[in-house]
């Protein structure tokens, strides 16, 4: 079996038009090149099981392969099946797992698994993440591409190309997200920076340099499934004024696309798209007091535009830097006084990754495995080995 190996992908940031893309409207999101998911697969000590390690939530559960073999194989690979989906939250209750966290993750992998790789066991899947979770970066697509990524892999049955990853990523974000546009899986499987339309064009974006953005972590957890459900249950109790409201989204991206597709960054008018499309998402109630804080805060001392990114009610913001004067005040008392982290960082990194079993050195096998041992470790420690980059210590391909 060709294990051990561990496969990566990055976060995101939704520059424009998260929840309108649920809608079919156009939206842009980026890589994030700093903040990754990681999935390390090893053998499993246990004989004719499968074990899952996802300290980041913690989490730790292992089946018999008895279990597993219980659910039945699903046919079709583009939606989740009712009868399967049962057949899974009776084994997670059998499982007494209860957290909705741990569901979530349990029920993503337990599809793709029954997909993918049904009869394989003597697995241990291990997962950590540099990127905050439930957050708005995207960390479910993150989790639903390495874990698809890596059960092609064992599959080894048919070459494995991005799209087919992203294919089985975006069953993963049914998984866990119900209704996702698809934008999040598409980003964290390709990197760069992508224009999407659920039922329409995709189209890679060249993003200029100067694209500094401050990421705040307001630390307020959220669920995107709930958000996502919440504008559906607005949607359809007033339509007349709702479709309008992400027919501007839609317009605001579209927009968005044709100056980013052009050398020549428009900023200030970006800067407006930005402010507008904040705007429309507070009347659709999914931004939040910590968000409204940071989105004042950087106007007053003229940062530049912030947003929520992702599905919002708490998670992410960015700000757009176009005055670096204040950026030492404002990340004082986003720290200091409200208690958010701040993360400085580029978009546009490398989607997803791999480090095959043949190019994992015996000292590598004897890192990771120390690495994926400890819990509660720095960022900056977890980038000293895995972060994929000019100056890697892995050899990711
Ligand atoms: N590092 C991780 N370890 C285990 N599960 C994770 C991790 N990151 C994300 N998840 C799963 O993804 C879910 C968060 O997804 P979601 O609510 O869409 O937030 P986000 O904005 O981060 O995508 C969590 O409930 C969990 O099931
Ligand atoms: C709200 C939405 O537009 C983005 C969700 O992003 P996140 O899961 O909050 O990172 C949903 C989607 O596009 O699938
Ligand atoms: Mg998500």
């Amino acid at each position: 079996m060709s294990v051990p190996f561990i496969t990566s992908a990055p976060g995101k940031v939704i520059l424009f038009g998260e929840h309108s893309a649920v809608y079919d409207k156009r939206a842009i999101a980026a890589s994030i090149n700093s903040l990754r998911t990681y999935l390390y697969v090893t053998e499993s000590h246990h004989n004719s099981s499968i074990t899952l390690d996802f300290p980041d939530i913690q989490f730790h559960h292992t089946w018999d392969h008895s279990i597993l073999s219980t659910i039945p194989t699903p046919t079709d690979h583009s939606t989740i099946d009712s009868i399967i989906s049962t057949h899974i939250h009776k084994v997670i209750k059998a499982s007494n797992i209860h957290n909705p966290l741990h569901q979530n993750a349990t029920f993503c992998f337990l599809y793709l698994y029954k997909c993918i790789i049904p009869t394989k066991t003597n697995l241990q899947f291990k997962l950590i993440s540099t990127s905050p979770i439930g957050a708005g970066l995207g960390s479910s697509a993150a989790v639903s591409v390495v874990l698809s990524h890596a059960m092609l892999y064992l599959n080894n049955t048919a070459p494995i190309t991005k799209d087919i990853i992203n294919k089985y990523a975006f069953l993963g974000e049914k998984c866990i997200h119900g209704d996702p546009s698809g934008i999040d899986n598409l980003v964290s499987t390709h990197g760069g920076a992508i224009s999407y339309q659920k039922n329409g064009e995709t189209r890679f974006l060249t993003l200029s340099n100067d694209n500094d953005l401050l990421l705040t972590y307001t630390r307020v957890p959220r669920s995107t499934k709930i958000l996502v459900q919440n504008v559906r249950i607005l949607y359809e109790t007033l339509p007349d004024i709702i479709k309008p409201i992400l027919d501007a989204m839609d317009r605001i991206a579209v927009k968005a696309d044709s100056i980013l597709s052009t050398h020549n960054h428009n900023s200030t008018i970006l800067a407006q798209l930005i402010n507008l499309n904040q705007a429309l998402l507070e009347s659709l109630s999914v931004s939040h007091e910590s968000i409204e804080k940071i989105k004042l805060l950087s106007n007053q001392l003229k940062i530049g535009p912030t947003k929520l990114t992702g599905a919002g009610g708490g998670g992410c913001t960015f700000t757009l830097i176009q005055d670096k004067s204040q950026l030492p005040q404002f990340k004082t008392v986003l720290n200091d006084q409200y208690g958010f982290e701040t993360i400085e960082t580029q978009l546009g990194g490398p989607g997803c990754l791999i480090v095959p079993h043949d190019k994992l050195t015996s000292e590598h096998i004897e890192k990771l495995n120390s690495l994926f041992q400890k819990i509660g470790l720095l960022r900056e420690k977890i980038d000293d080995v895995l972060l994929p980059g000019p100056n890697q210590y892995l050899s990711w391909e």
